[in-house]
């Protein structure tokens, strides 16, 4: 099933060994690429080792021919191109650790979907912050890691601001079941994949209140108009928040439980404990998110009682109310 390796090989490094940063491992390998993965957790890197994930991707097997290792330095050594999967929230702090082993020129690659908590930077503007010397691409669009991980086919997009580097990444990491467009719009593939799973929190939210399938759609589709509002203001193009980035993501991940931020706001919804759920990047994104609108003006209702929920300030029932009898207007009035 590994495909051969090829003068095309590149050596790619994984940074972060959980559910997307491991099935991005096996892609890579599929890809025809040399790949070591860093994991800072001794039990992953030994498990990935034997072949298996099972805190992050239980019961898939991982093909052997990924060097999984915790030691930074032996894991960038002489690597191509280099993939950061670790939370968005983690990005600043793995990056300190990684930038003095990162060869100077090589494409970093932004897997994680998420916008700093703390600053409001986007995960471009840490990597252009943390390593100046490095481009700085995106990779992003309807991806759950176990469906990645078994191989099942999907379509996702890299980015990059220079369009030859973004088509050149594009056609290496593209295999079998992995087609990867090309896109020159990096802050709009990074705007649609972070603010995605705000919306994916609240579906989840609608479903888990039993407030119909009609409510769902009603909201992903004013939420999508959000996300246009928010990508325009950074600059991001329409067409590409129309893409798979944007609107792809936002449809796989506003109607499956197998969406993390989902389930999370599922699980909001039906008032069950939150406490040990699995990562919701959605939940830091929708402060931040909610902040930066009110800052910059952009009508952002449904982000805002999101983040409001979250807080605690407002209940479900509450936020569905003032939505619900905000001023009207015409529906192209974005
Ligand atoms: N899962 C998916 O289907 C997809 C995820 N993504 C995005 O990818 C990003 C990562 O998600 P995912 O892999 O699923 O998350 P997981 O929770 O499955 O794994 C997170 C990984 O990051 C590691 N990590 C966290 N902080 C640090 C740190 N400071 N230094 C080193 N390693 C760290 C964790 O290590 P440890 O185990 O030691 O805590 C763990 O290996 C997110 O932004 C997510 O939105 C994008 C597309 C698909
Ligand atoms: O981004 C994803 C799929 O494209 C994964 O979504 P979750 O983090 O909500 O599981």
């Amino acid at each position: 099933m590994t495909a051969k390796r090829s003068a095309n090989s590149w050596r790619v490094t994984v940074l972060g060994g959980g559910a997307w940063g491991t099935a991005l491992a096996l892609a890579m390998l599929r890809a025809g690429h040399d790949v070591r993965l860093y994991a800072r957790d001794t039990e992953t890197v030994a498990a990935v080792a034997r072949g298996e994930n099972p805190r992050y991707l239980p019961g898939i097997s991982i093909e052997p021919g990924i060097a999984a290792t915790g030691d930074i330095a032996a894991a960038l050594e002489g690597a191509d191109c280099v993939l950061a999967v670790t939370p968005a929230q983690s990005l600043r702090a793995v990056l300190a650790h990684a930038r003095n082993h990162v060869p100077a020129g090589v494409p970093l690659v932004l897997c994680a979907k998420g916008i700093e908590r703390d600053t409001g930077a986007l995960l471009s503007t840490i990597v252009e912050e943390s390593l100046p010397n490095n481009p700085v691409a995106a990779l992003s669009g309807p991806s759950f890691a176990s469906d990645v991980a078994r191989g099942l086919p999907t379509a996702v997009v890299v980015a990059a601001r220079d369009a030859e580097l973004a088509a050149e990444l594009a056609a290496r990491f593209s295999a079998k079941n992995l087609r990867c467009y090309s896109s020159d719009d990096l802050i709009g593939v990074e705007i649609g994949g972070a603010l995605k799973n705000v919306f994916a929190i609240a579906a989840g939210a609608v479903t888990g209140a039993g407030l119909g399938a009609s409510a769902q759609a009603a909201m992903v589709t004013r939420g999508f108009v959000e996300l246009r509002r928010i990508g325009a203001a950074f600059g991001a193009r329409p067409e590409t928040l129309m893409g798979l980035s944007g609107l792809g993501d936002l449809l796989l991940t506003c109607s499956s439980a197998q969406s993390r931020n989902f389930a999370y706001g599922l699980a909001l919804g039906q008032g069950k404990p939150l406490a040990g759920l699995p990562l919701a990047e959605g939940v830091p994104t929708a402060g931040i998110a909610a902040r930066i609108a009110a800052e910059r003006g952009i009508e952002a209702p449904i982000i805002s009682a999101v983040a409001a929920i979250l807080d605690g300030k407002v209940t479900i029932g509450q936020a569905v109310t003032a939505l619900m009898t905000r001023p009207l207007k015409t529906e192209t009035d974005i």
